[in-house]
């Protein structure tokens, strides 16, 4: 038979990395996320946007137990990595935070050089059986934070002697040094000039293809260019969350269209 039906297309579907329900969080009184739930793709970028204070930042330090090191912090309400609580007893906040790696909004890296700047996690959590394979992970992860080239023949140089921008690519080299799952960006590109801040982001487009990214920023040009999913917060509340084309072109919340439309912020 000549069957002249279209052929359908195969729908993309990602698979659910994250899944957070009815999440709190309070410093002391100040309650600073207020029952959010949110579903985060695998390999996918999802942009956290919204005004200063509205807790962007908190939320993302949910994510791997950044605010454990809070004293202050309370976080309540379910957090499923792969359907698995990362705040169950059991797990061990070191070892999560090797799958679900972060990269913070000043390059931070150690005083140490740059092949051991890679090579700390990988050591630590014993990813290596010799020298030889180190030097394997140091090279590929060097590679897919896109600074290879520029470090391969000062691999023994202080990591802090590197430029800015190539600092913040040393600290995503070293971030996925450990096979992460996942990878946090609090404003990676707050401190760099636009050339860095370009070579990031296609880096972080790359990125997509092995991790799911999220990424916290004030720059409402960088989540449209980098991210597939935008999450808009506004005073703790997680306001609206979808497709990041729909919330800058069609956003269904007015106080969604009044940050991006610079009435808020
Ligand atoms: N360590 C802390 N101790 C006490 N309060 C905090 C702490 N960190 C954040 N807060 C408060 O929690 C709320 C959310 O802050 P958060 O830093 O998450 O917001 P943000 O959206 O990331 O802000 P920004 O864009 O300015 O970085 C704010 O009211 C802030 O003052």
């Amino acid at each position: 038979m000549n069957d002249m039906r279209p052929v359908e297309r195969a729908v993309e579907t990602k698979e659910i990395k994250f899944e957070c329900r009815d999440c709190q969080v309070w410093y002391g009184d100040t309650h600073a996320i207020k029952d959010v739930s949110v579903d985060i793709q695998d390999k996918t970028v999802t942009a956290f946007i919204g005004p200063s204070g509205c807790g962007k930042s908190t939320f993302l330090r949910c994510l791997n137990r950044m605010n454990d090191t809070i004293d202050i912090a309370r976080v309540e309400g379910s957090f499923l990595l792969d359907g698995e609580s990362i705040y169950d007893k059991r797990v061990d906040p070191v070892q999560l935070r090797a799958k679900v790696g972060m990269v913070f909004q000043k390059p931070n890296p150690f005083p140490k050089s740059i092949y051991d700047n890679v090579a700390y996690g990988p050591r630590i959590h014993g990813l290596a059986k010799n020298k030889a394979e180190l030097d394997e992970i140091v090279e590929k992860s060097l590679r897919r934070g896109a600074i290879w080239n520029e470090v391969k023949d000062r691999l023994d140089a202080p990591g802090t002697g590197l430029s800015g921008g190539q600092q913040q690519r040393l600290c995503i080299a070293r971030a996925v040094a450990t096979e992460p799952e996942v990878l946090l960006m609090d404003e990676p590109c707050s401190a760099l000039d636009p050339i860095a801040t370009a070579q990031v982001e296609e880096l972080i487009d790359e990125l997509r293809e092995s991790y799911s990214v999220v990424i916290v920023t004030h720059s409402m040009q960088q989540a449209a260019r980098v991210s597939q999913k935008t999450a808009f917060f506004h005073l703790g509340n997680l306001v609206e969350f979808g497709e990041t084309g729909q919330i800058f072109t069609n956003p269904k919340d007015p106080r969604t269209e009044s940050y991006i439309t610079g009435r808020i912020g």
